[in-house]
C-alpha cells in the first residue's frame, strides 16, 4: 500500500490556476527534496467544470474530495456564468464541496508580516504585531437556510428570499473550534452577531455562553455585534485574538480583515470537518480571495495566499508543521527582500509578477533547507 498522502488539486478559474502553479513548483521540490510524499489528483471545478461537464462540480470530485487526505483548492466564479441560475454557478463548487464534506469551520488567520507594515490600510501603530483568527461557520446560515428563492408575487412584482438558520449543535461545534484555539493562543475569544435584530443571533449568543461556561471556563469570551466588530477592526484590530461568527460575517470580517494585512491575496485558510472514525478531518485549503477577474491572464496576481494555504494543509492535514514553517518563513524573508507584487506594491520596493513571487519564495526555501 502507497504511504503517499492524497491530495486534490482543484485550482478552478481566474487567478486560480495561475497562483496555483507557484504551489505546483513548491510540491515538485519538496518531493525531491524533503520526503514529502504526495499523490496528486487534479480536476476541474468552477467555470472550467461548466464549459467540459455542464456542471460547477461533477459528484466523482465530491467523492475524490471525501477519500483525499486533503483538498487544495484555488477560486472559481466567471462573470460570463453570471445571468444563469444559482445551481448553475461556478461558485456552486465550493459551496458544494463545504456542504457535502460537511466543511463547517473556516479558519482564517489575518497575520501581519513585519515587512508588509506600510501596505497595510491601518497606520504602523495601530496594526502592528496584528495577528487574528477569524473562525467563519461555513455550512450553515443564511448561505443554505430554507426559503429561499424569487418569488413572483400575484401584482407582478417579485421578492427575493434567503433566511438565517442556526441550530445548538452547529454553533456548538463551531465555537469548540474557536475555543480550542484560544487555548493554543492568547486565550481569547470574541463571538460576533446581530444579536440585536436576529433570532438566530440571540441564539448564537446563548449557544456560545453555553459552550464556553460548560467546557471552556479557562478561556476568556466577550461578545461584539457584526457592525460594531467592522468598526473595531479597523478602530483598533490588536484588540481580537479569535473571532467566532456566522457564514455570512465571517465572510465579510475576513474581506475586511486582509486589508489589515496588506491585500486579499494575503490571506490563506483552512477548511475544517469534523474528526472522522479514523482521527482524521475532512479538509479543504483555500486563500479566501476569488478568481479575479479584473486581473486574470495579466500575471500579476499575488501567489502568497495559494502558497500560505499550502503551508497550512501542511501543518493541520500532513502533520508536517516544519515544512510549513520553512515555508512560512521563506515568504516573510522574501518580503522583507522588499518583493511586491502589484496589489502589496508600496514606495521603494521592486514590483514583480505572480511567477517571479513564485520563485523567489522557492528560491528563499531552498536556501533555509
Ligand atoms: N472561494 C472562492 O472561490 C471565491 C472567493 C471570493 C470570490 N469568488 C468569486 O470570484 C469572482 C470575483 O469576485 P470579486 O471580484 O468580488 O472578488 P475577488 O476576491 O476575486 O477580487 C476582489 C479584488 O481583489 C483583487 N484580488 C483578489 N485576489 C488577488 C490576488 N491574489 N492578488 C492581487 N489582487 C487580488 C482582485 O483583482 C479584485 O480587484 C466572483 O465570481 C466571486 O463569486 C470566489
Ligand atoms: C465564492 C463564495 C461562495 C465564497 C463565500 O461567500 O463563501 C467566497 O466569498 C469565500 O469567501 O470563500
Ligand atoms: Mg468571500
Amino acid at each position: 500500500m502507497s504511504d503517499a498522502h492524497k491530495l486534490l488539486v482543484l485550482a478552478g478559474d481566474g487567478i486560480g490556476p495561475e497562483v496555483m502553479r507557484e504551489v505546483a513548483r513548491i510540491v515538485h521540490w519538496m518531493s525531491a527534496h524533503r520526503g514529502l510524499k504526495l499523490e496528486i489528483t487534479e480536476e476541474l471545478v468552477g467555470a472550467a467544470s461548466l464549459a467540459v461537464h455542464g456542471v460547477p462540480i461533477r459528484d466523482e470530485v465530491i467523492e475524490l474530495a471525501r477519500q483525499s487526505d486533503a483538498v487544495l483548492f484555488g477560486s472559481v466564479g466567471d462573470p460570463a456564468w453570471s445571468h444563469v441560475s444559482f445551481d448553475k454557478r461556478p461558485e456552486v463548487a465550493i459551496l458544494k464541496l463545504r456542504k457535502e464534506l460537511e466543511l463547517f469551520a473556516n479558519l482564517r488567520p489575518a497575520k501581519l508580516f513585519d515587512a508588509l507594515i506600510d501596505a497595510s490600510a491601518l497606520k504602523p501603530e495601530v496594526v502592528r504585531g496584528l495577528d487574528l483568527m477569524i473562525v467563519r461557520e461555513t455550512v450553515g446560515g443564511i448561505y443554505f437556510g430554507e426559503p429561499r428563492g424569487i418569488e413572483t408575487l400575484p401584482d407582478g412584482s417579485r421578492r427575493g428570499i434567503n433566511t438565517e438558520v442556526y441550530t445548538t449543535s452547529e454553533i456548538e461545534r463551531v465555537a469548540r473550534v474557536a475555543f480550542d484555539l484560544a487555548r493554543k493562543r492568547d486565550n481569547r475569544v470574541c463571538s460576533v452577531e446581530k444579536c440585536n435584530v436576529m433570532e438566530s443571533g440571540l441564539l448564537w449568543k446563548e449557544v456560545v455562553t453555553d459552550v464556553h461556561k460548560r467546557e471552556y471556563p479557562d478561556v476568556q469570551l466577550s461578545h461584539m455585534l457584526a457592525d460594531n466588530c467592522a468598526m473595531q477592526l479597523v478602530r483598533d484590530p490588536n484588540q481580537f485574538d479569535v473571532i467566532v461568527t456566522g457564514n455570512l460575517f465571517g465572510d465579510i470580517l475576513s474581506d475586511l480583515a486582509s486589508m489589515l494585512t496588506g491585500s486579499l491575496g494575503m490571506l490563506p485558510s483552512a477548511t475544517l470537518g469534523p474528526v472522522r472514525a479514523d482521527g482524521k478531518r475532512n479538509a479543504l485549503y483555500e486563500p479566501i480571495h476569488g478568481s479575479a477577474p479584473d486581473i486574470a491572464g495579466k500575471g500579476i496576481a499575488n501567489p502568497l495566499a495559494q502558497i500560505l494555504s499550502f503551508a497550512m494543509l501542511l501543518r493541520y492535514s500532513l502533520n508536517r508543521s516544519e515544512d510549513a514553517d520553512l515555508i512560512e518563513t521563506a515568504v516573510s524573508n522574501v518580503l522583507a527582500s522588499g518583493l511586491r507584487t502589484a496589489d502589496i506594491m508600496s514606495s521603494g520596493m521592486a514590483r514583480v509578477g505572480t511567477e517571479m513571487m513564485g520563485q523567489a519564495v522557492l528560491r528563499e526555501m531552498e536556501k533555509l533547507a
